[in-house]
Order: C-alpha cells, then sequence, then structure tokens
C-alpha cells in the first residue's frame, strides 16, 4: 500500500490546504480492554484491569502521579509492551495479539514522540524526518518532496540542514513531531513530550500539537503528570493511581466535578475546590453560635456570566465575603470556583442552595465560619 495515500494527510500530499477544524467521530481509534501488566509477581499489577476509548480526532490526556503505570499503558498502546491480560486494538487492529512483521505493519499506524526526542546526532534535521521513510522503502523521489512538507508543517524549514546539537529543546522536539508523522500514522502518542521544555516552549509545542490534531484530524494520546497540559490540549482526560483508572470523562467535567483525591491534588493549582488549610483548619463541621455558613459555588457554562454575589445580596441580603476563588477556562468553557462566607444566610440557606440549582450552578455547604468580632464579621477567626 501507499503510505502516503491516505486521507487524513492529503494536506500533506498536496499543496498544505490550510487548517480544517475536525470534529471528532465519536468511534473509538484505540481501544484498551481490560489491561492488566504485571512486570514481577511480587509487586503485583503495574496495570489493573484498565479499560480506555479514545475516539478519532480526540486528543486525550492520561495523568497520574510518578509510577501510576502511564508509560507502561502507553507502551502497551503500541505493542512496545505485551499485556499479561487484556485487549488493545488500534484502528482496528488487535495490537496485543501481533508480533513480528505484523505488529511493526500495525505499529505504521501508531507514532510516538518523547521527553528526550530521541533524534540521531549524527543526522540533519531533514534526515532525521527521512529516517522512518528511508527504513519503510519509501522511493527517494517522494521523500525528496515529502521531507520539506513535514519541516513546513512544524515551522522548521530554515533548519532542514541543522544538526540536533545545533538546535534548542522546542525545536528539537519539532523535528520530533515531523519524523512522527512522517508515514501518517492515525494516532501520535506523546511521553511527557514537554516535560523538559519552559513553560513557553511547551506551550508552543503543544499549540502545534493542537494546530495538527485540527489540520489531520489526528487522535492524540499524550501522558503527562501536569494538569496545565492537560488543561491547555486535551478534550478528554483519564486520571491512573496505581495502575488503575480512577477517572475518565470530557477534560471539562473532571475539572469541574473531580471525584477522586488525586484528581482533586492535581487540579490544585488550576481550579480552587480545595480551600487552603489554612482557612479549612478553622472551619467548623457544624452551626454554632455565632458562626455563618461556608458556600463553594462552581460556575459553569453560561450561568458563569450571572452576577451571582449581587443576587445573594440584593436578593437573599446575604453579606458574602470571598475566601478563595478563581475562574479559568477549560476546554474553551469557562469554569470558575469560589468559596464565600455568607453572612446572615443560616436561616436561608435552603432557598440559596435552590436558587444557585435553578441556574444550573453547584452550591455546596463545606463548613461554618466564626464570627471575629475584632477583626470584622465573616472572617474566620485567626
Ligand atoms: N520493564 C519494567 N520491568 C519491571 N518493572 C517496571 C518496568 N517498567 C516499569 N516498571 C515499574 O512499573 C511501575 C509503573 O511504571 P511506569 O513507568 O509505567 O509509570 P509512570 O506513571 O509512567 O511513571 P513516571 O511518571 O515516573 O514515568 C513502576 O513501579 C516501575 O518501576
Amino acid at each position: 500500500m501507499n503510505v502516503l495515500s491516505r486521507s487524513p494527510y492529503l494536506a500533506l500530499s498536496d499543496d498544505l490546504v490550510p487548517a480544517r477544524s475536525v470534529e471528532t467521530t465519536g468511534v473509538p481509534v484505540i481501544r484498551a480492554d481490560e489491561l492488566t501488566k504485571i512486570y514481577d509477581p511480587k509487586t503485583g499489577p503495574v496495570l489493573d484491569r484498565v479499560s480506555l476509548a479514545v475516539a478519532e480526532g480526540e486528543i486525550h490526556g492520561i495523568i497520574g502521579r510518578s509510577g501510576a503505570g502511564k508509560s507502561t499503558l502507553v507502551r502497551c498502546l503500541n505493542g512496545l509492551v505485551k499485556p499479561t491480560s487484556g485487549k488493545v486494538s488500534v484502528a482496528g487492529r488487535e495490537i496485543s495479539g501481533l508480533s513480528g512483521s505484523a505488529l511493526r505493519s500495525a505499529r505504521r499506524d501508531i507514532a510516538m514522540i518523547f521527553q528526550h526526542f530521541s533524534l540521531l546526532s549524527s543526522r540533519t534535521a531533514a534526515a532525521n524526518v527521512a529516517l522512518p521513510l528511508e527504513i519503510a522503502g519509501v522511493d527517494r523521489e517522494t521523500i525528496r518532496t515529502r521531507v520539506p512538507k513535514l519541516l513546513d508543517l512544524v515551522g522548521l524549514s530554515a533548519k532542514a540542514d541543522a544538526y540536533p546539537s545545533e538546535l534548542s529543546g522546542g525545536q528539537k522536539q519539532r523535528i520530533g513531531i515531523a519524523r512522527a508523522l512522517a508515514l501518517e500514522p492515525r494516532v501520535l502518542l506523546s511521553d511527557e513530550a514537554t516535560s523538559a521544555l519552559d513553560p513557553e516552549t511547551t506551550e508552543q509545542i503543544l499549540d502545534l500539537l493542537k494546530d495538527i490534531n485540527h489540520r489531520l484530524g489526528l487522535t492524540i494520546v499524550l501522558i503527562t503528570h501536569e494538569m496545565d497540559v492537560v488543561r491547555q490540549i486535551a478534550s478528554h482526560v483519564t486520571v491512573l493511581e496505581h495502575g488503575k483508572v480512577v477517572e475518565s470523562g470530557a477534560t471539562f467535567d473532571v475539572f469541574a466535578f473531580p471525584q477522586s483525591p488525586v484528581a482533586r491534588s492535581f487540579l490544585a493549582s488550576i481550579v480552587a475546590h480545595d480551600l487552603p488549610r489554612e482557612v479549612s483548619e478553622r472551619l467548623l463541621p457544624a452551626p454554632a453560635a455565632n458562626t455563618d455558613p461556608v458556600l463553594r459555588i462552581v460556575f459553569t457554562g453560561d450561568a458563569a456570566h450571572d452576577p451571582v454575589v449581587a443576587t445573594l445580596v440584593e436578593q437573599f441580603g446575604v453579606r458574602p465575603n470571598i475566601l478563595h476563588g478563581r475562574i479559568d477556562y477549560i476546554d474553551g468553557r469557562p469554569l470558575g470556583v469560589i468559596t464565600l462566607v455568607a453572612e446572615g444566610a443560616e436561616p436561608k440557606l435552603s432557598g440559596i442552595l435552590a436558587y444557585l440549582s435553578s441556574l444550573g450552578l453547584h452550591g455546596e455547604l463545606v463548613g461554618h465560619a466564626v464570627r471575629s468580632v475584632s477583626a470584622g464579621a465573616g472572617r474566620p477567626r485567626s
């Protein structure tokens, strides 16, 4: 089969047609069913019945702490690691059942980029990009026309003749991406591809991956230990802990309503779900004399723009005192979490929660703050 003839890459094969926004089809291009991996029976499973479905055209983040099993999972997806039990299929082919030339052929559909780029230092940027095409036996003329298009796609045409030692980290990763795309894969796996880069370069590489996803409809699975990477790029996210999936879903939903302690802790620097310890330690679990309720309100979607705090004042006669909060954009949608002391709200609590719910907001009573006599109403006493 001519590896350059499949449809998502027509823009590369022809004249780099401008970007087209690609909707996910909803059809899974990657399926992992009940994957278990045991390296050493004494230490137990590194992956424990992990199931995952990634739709064609999706950018799916896999996040977890060090040792959670992320690299093992991604290596099972491209057949580098054989699962102890369970199945993996990519683009309709069951990878976990293949070996030898059948596995090598299936791997053409699955490219990978790495934290440390893995470029050959003795080859120029262009020759690094050409390498997988040479190994696949693609004819010279095709390589000659295709490599410049790949370099152009990653914005590095001017560096075609540079050696890796003459490139910055971000430029090396761009070459790694161009090389990964050379054989027109259906899926790109990214193993901590931005971990060695500074924040600005990380953002540029994530923008490039997003652009490639849009232009080519390429499905991307990226493993990371940084929730901010997930926030910037992934439409879906799976959280791994001790080899198990503890949470999986649309990025916005997981960010707005994390169910697991590990997801909450990953989100701490991005979404203000949890109060700073100095504040939470001073809240009481039940109302007492001289306390006011403390409410956490999660703003999502359109209601994020409603003047909720003003309504609490005007309609309910409450004096809100904001303790903690943050509003951010996740997957292009506003998500805000604020925690406030609602002074004077105790008798009206059920009405206030009903009002928040009527707006589609999530309101939750998280404790009771003791009113400080000296420092002013509504503040928890120090
Ligand atoms: N080839 C191997 N042989 C034996 N144990 C392994 C092997 N590869 C990984 N492990 C073990 O499996 C566990 C999960 O490792 P893995 O690299 O998959 O986790 P990770 O989430 O990617 O971690 P990190 O973020 O630190 O890279 C670790 O305890 C690791 O020591």
